[in-house]
């Protein structure tokens, strides 16, 4: 009898388990794929022969190294870093970087895999990969950010190169960090290439990259409003976060004719209900990310905002929800509240922001519910065309960006649709997602034979 993990999903799961102990972020992001590719690979032998999801669910490589930098008193720190290179089956590696004292190996497996699918659905030849470090930017000087960075490169830049792995930012990873890693790369290797995205505009940056996240996952929200015949004009929304995602997201909703009513960090949520506008999130990008302040602070500067500590704001009702911080903050008790206060859509600004039991009640409740592979991947997309811009040595303008990334959230949302859509018109739009971005690397690798 042929040897084959795919038996039936219980079994392959236990193998996936047994494999990886002690991981449980990386666990939950393959059972969620898992889910929906068996259905799909019930009649494709090819697939099954091949082994190809137990070779998709194995990253090509992990690299872990060690981290020394001094801080401004003179002491010697040790940081771990890590970058998961999970496949390069469509294109080179590519994915954030994360810096956060909860990163772990299995994090970053769950990124770098989740990664593969979402960059195949932007229809762009980019790999997936993710890398990071426990390291805890908060509370740290800017030499000692710098410091930091310059080590990691130090490391970090004999795993990577502009047709091997283009790391980008991600939490704790802003314009100011990748700076100072591009900075190192170039002064070690001698060679200006497009090794990063993110980039300042002034040395090969892309013109909308630190917007294309927020807009592109309003882009997606807006894609399957549509499907209703309904827009965002009137809708009541639920943010969650107020770093990069979170601020160009509510931007965006509040430019479509929404009303944004939270924002959050991990101290706990700000409720406005008079709508958080332009102007106050300007305020709240200004407060993040130049004075590095908390968001409870926003009650200081806008009266009728109420701040609630330690909580998610998935209690406050809505029409739409985006949840844009960080894994698993939207449990499945919260997704209850949210279908029983009438949300009807909720598009996913961070990565598996959702935990499997509130996936399975947006499902069961036909909620208009897109994965964070689909809704957030616009970032990653103007990645890509900084990458294109970088090798053709210009710079596009902005208008044909905005045009780019929009086109490329519509074609996300037509390649969900296609795999995704249900009996009487629903579409399952994590179903759709798995599908459409499995099928493209798994018919690659199958070309490749077995490597
Ligand atoms: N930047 C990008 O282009 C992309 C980002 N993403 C995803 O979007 C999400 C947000 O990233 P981004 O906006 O770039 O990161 P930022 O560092 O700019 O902001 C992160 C925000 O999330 C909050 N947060 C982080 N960890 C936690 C936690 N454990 N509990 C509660 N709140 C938390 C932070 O609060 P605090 O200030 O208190 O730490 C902050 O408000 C992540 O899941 C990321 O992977 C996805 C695609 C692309
Ligand atoms: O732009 C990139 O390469 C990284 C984006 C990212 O980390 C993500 O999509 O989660």
């Amino acid at each position: 009898m042929a040897i084959t993990d795919h038996v039936d999903f219980n079994g392959f799961m236990e193998g996936v388990k047994r494999r990886n102990p002690y991981q449980p972020e990386f666990v939950q992001a393959v059972q969620e794929v898992a889910e929906d590719i068996f259905d799909f690979m019930e009649d494709k032998e090819e697939y099954h022969a091949q082994q190809i999801l137990r070779r998709i669910s194995e990253p090509d490589r992990v690299v872990s190294f060690r981290v020394c930098w001094e801080d401004d008193a003179g002491n010697i720190r040790v940081q771990r870093g890590w970058r998961v290179q999970n496949n390069n089956a469509i294109g080179p590696y590519k994915g954030g970087i994360r810096f956060h004292p909860s990163v772990t190996e299995s994090v970053l497996k769950f990124l770098a895999f989740e990664q593969t699918f979402k960059n195949a659905l932007t229809g762009l030849p980019m790999g997936g990969g993710k890398g990071g470090s426990n390291f805890n930017p908060k509370g740290k000087s800017v030499r000692e950010i710098m410091r930091f960075c310059q080590s990691f490169m130090t490391e970090l830049y004999r795993h990577i190169g502009a047709d091997v792995d283009v790391p980008a930012g991600d939490i704790g990873v802003g314009g100011r960090e990748i700076g100072f890693m591009f900075g190192q790369y170039k002064r070690i290797t001698n060679q200006f290439t497009g090794v990063l995205t993110g980039k300042g505009l002034e040395y090969g940056g892309s013109l909308i990259r630190p917007e294309a996240t927020g807009y592109g996952a309003v882009y997606f929200l807006a894609e399957m409003l549509a499907t209703r015949d309904d827009g965002l004009v009137g809708k009541t929304a639920v943010v969650s976060g107020s770093g990069n995602v979170a601020t160009h997201a509510a931007e965006k909703i509040t430019q479509l004719g929404g009303k944004v009513v939270t924002l959050s960090d991990s101290g706990g949520f700000i409720h406005d209900p008079d709508g958080i506008t332009q102007e106050k999130i300007d305020w709240v990008k200004a407060h993040k990310t130049h004075r590095r302040g908390r968001i409870q602070d926003y009650c200081e500067e806008f009266e009728n905002a109420s701040f609630h500590p330690g909580k998610t704001p998935w209690g406050v009702p809505c029409d739409v929800a985006l949840p844009c911080a960080t894994q698993n903050e939207l449990l499945g008790e919260d997704a209850r509240t949210l279908v029983a206060n009438g949300c009807m859509a909720v598009s996913e600004g961070a990565n598996m922001p959702t935990d499997l039991d509130g996936v399975h009640v947006f499902k069961a409740a036909r909620l208009l519910y897109a994965p964070g592979k689909a809704a957030n991947a616009g970032g990653v997309a103007v990645s890509g065309l900084e990458m294109s811009q970088n090798s053709e040595r210009r710079a596009w303008k902005e208008e044909e960006l905005q045009q780019m990334l929009k086109d490329i959230m519509a074609g996300i949302h037509e390649r969900c649709m296609t795999y995704g859509r249900q009996d009487g018109g629903y579409c399952d739009y994590v179903k759709g997602a798995n599908i459409a971005g499995f099928k493209k690397v798994a018919d690659a690798m199958l070309a490749f034979g077995v490597v």
